[in-house]
C-alpha cells in the first residue's frame, strides 16, 4: 500500500485546552487512486493532508508510507520523502514571481540534484504535457491564472513523485478554466498518477474516482464510484 493511515489524532494546543482536529483517521491509499477529499470550512482537510504530504509528523497513530513508518523518520528523512516523493499544487499556485516559467518548474530538479545542463528537455516535457509549450521563458504574471496553474501542475509532476497533492486547485479559478484544469488531473489519473485533491467543489469532488467526505475530524464517508451497469436482461 502506498499510503496507510491507522488510528490517526491530531490535536492543537489551543490556550489552557486541546482542540482535536482529527479523530481516528484509518486510511488507504494505492499507487493509482484518485482521490478527492471534501468536507466543510474547519472538517480538518488541511490538517491532514499535512500529515499525508510528511509536512506535519506531530500527531499519534501510525503512518506507513510505502512499508516505512514515518513517525521513525529523522526530521531530514521525512524532508527528504517531501521533495523527491510528493508533488504539491496549492490554490494561490505559489510561483515564485521573479523565476521564469522554465525556472519555476525547473527548480525542483534542481533541488533533487540534477545538473542546470540536463534539466531541459525534461522541462519542455512537462510544459508541453499541460498544453504550455513554448511558455517557458514568460513571467508568471504575464500569464493567465489557468496558465500559472497549469505551470503549478507542471513543477508538480517533474519530479516523478509518488503522488499529488491539490489543494483547493480551483478555488481561484472561475468555471470554464477550472474544467480545463479538472481535465489535466483526470489525463495524470489515466497516465497512472496517484492525486489526492481537496476541494470545497461537488463538481470538482465528484470527478475523482474514489470522495471522502470529513466532518469535525472524522471520515464520514469513503466512497469508490460504482462501475456496475444496470442489468438489462
Ligand atoms: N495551527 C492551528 N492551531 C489551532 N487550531 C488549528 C490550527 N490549524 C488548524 N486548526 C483548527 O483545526 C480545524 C481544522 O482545520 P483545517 O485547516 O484542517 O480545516 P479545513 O477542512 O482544511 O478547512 P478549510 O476548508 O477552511 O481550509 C479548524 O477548526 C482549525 O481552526
Amino acid at each position: 500500500m502506498l499510503i496507510e493511515l491507522k488510528n490517526i489524532n491530531k490535536k492543537f494546543a489551543l490556550g489552557e485546552k486541546n482542540f482535536q482536529a482529527l479523530r481516528e483517521i484509518s486510511l488507504a491509499i494505492a499507487t493509482g487512486e484518485y482521490v478527492s477529499i471534501m468536507g466543510t470550512s474547519g472538517a480538518g482537510k488541511t490538517t491532514l493532508i499535512d500529515i499525508i504530504g510528511f509536512l506535519d509528523r506531530d500527531y499519534t497513530g501510525s503512518y506507513t508510507f510505502n512499508g516505512r513508518d514515518v513517525s521513525q523518520m529523522t526530521e531530514n528523512q521525512a524532508a527528504q520523502l517531501r521533495n523527491t516523493h510528493v508533488g504539491f499544487v496549492f490554490q494561490n499556485f505559489k510561483l515564485i514571481p521573479n523565476l521564469s516559467v522554465f525556472e519555476n518548474v525547473e527548480l525542483p530538479l534542481l533541488y533533487a540534484g540534477k545538473r542546470r545542463g540536463e534539466t531541459r528537455p525534461i522541462v519542455e516535457e512537462a510544459l508541453a504535457s499541460v498544453g504550455l509549450a513554448n511558455t517557458g521563458a514568460k513571467l508568471p504574471n504575464q500569464l493567465s491564472g489557468g496558465q500559472q496553474q497549469r505551470v503549478s501542475i507542471a513543477r508538480a509532476i517533474i519530479n516523478e513523485p509518488d503522488f499529488i497533492i491539490a489543494d483547493e486547485p480551483t478555488g481561484a479559478l472561475d468555471s470554464g478554466t477550472s474544467i480545463e484544469i479538472m481535465k489535466i488531473f483526470q489525463s495524470l489519473h489515466r497516465q497512472g498518477k496517484t492525486l489526492l485533491i481537496v476541494t470545497h467543489d461537488p463538481k470538482v469532488g465528484q470527478q475523482a474516482q474514489r470522495m471522502i467526505r470529513l466532518e469535525d475530524g472524522q471520515i464520514v464517508m469513503d466512497g469508490r464510484e460504482s462501475n456496475d451497469s444496470p442489468r438489462t436482461d
